[in-house]
């Protein structure tokens, strides 16, 4: 009888046991005054919204990009080929205050600029083969507030995130290999977002 219990038990577990992603959120990680800082820099960033091959078709991009690295960190990114611009100077301290609270060996930063709730990101994983294996990838949020969505490959689960402004979310090594992530449109918002993912990249891959 007890036994029974406790495999009906075990089984109701089983069956409710959602997959948590590895993340870590940390809200309000900047003041704002290192937003300010930030956003006044960002507006001088040299953005584009460059053409990427979806099922044979070219379309821009949803919302405009930059990427900075160190030498030697250009990043292959849905077929477009990037190299690395060097460091702004907040963007910089931000990766040094990011290695120095969580020992993240960042070497490379795409900043997405999203002008309003209309500019997206689609499903997708940061799973390219430049990116160091066993390495975290920090997500920084200035700006407007927008949904973050994670969906597991394996099952229905789905979770969605507010990231408001100084948030910052790591994706803790291997997420990538069993979650998808997207920011989806929200038509509501007016204002635009920034968006810096800073990432460890694997040095000289594409030399
Ligand atoms: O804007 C975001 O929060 C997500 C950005 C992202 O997923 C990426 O840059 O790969
Ligand atoms: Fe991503």
């Amino acid at each position: 009888m007890c036994k029974q219990v406790d495999d009906i038990a075990l089984l109701a577990a089983k069956l409710t046991m959602q997959p948590k992603p590895p993340i870590t959120l940390v809200r309000g990680y900047l003041n704002t005054e290192q937003q300010a800082a930030l956003i006044k820099e960002a507006q001088a960033y040299p953005l584009s919204r460059p053409e990427i091959q979806v099922f044979g078709k070219f379309h821009a991009i949803p919302r405009q990009q930059v990427w900075f690295g160190d030498v030697g960190c250009d990043y292959l990114y849905s077929g477009l080929f990037i190299r690395a611009l060097p460091w702004p100077k907040y963007a910089n301290k931000l990766r040094h205050k990011l290695a120095k609270d969580f020992g993240l060996g960042i070497n490379g930063v795409l900043v997405n600029c999203y002008a309003d709730g209309k500019d997206c990101m689609g499903t997708h994983s940061d799973d390219e083969p430049e990116i160091a294996k066993g390495s975290d990838i920090a997500s920084i949020t200035l700006g407007a507030s927008r949904d973050f969505v994670l969906k597991h490959k394996h099952s229905q689960t789905k979770y969605s995130i507010s990231l408001q402004s100084g948030d910052l979310l790591i994706m803790h090594w291997p997420m990538q290999k069993d979650w998808l992530h997207s920011l989806p449109k929200r038509l509501k918002v007016k204002e635009p977002r920034w968006n810096y993912t800073f990432r460890q990249l694997i040095v000289n891959f594409h030399r």
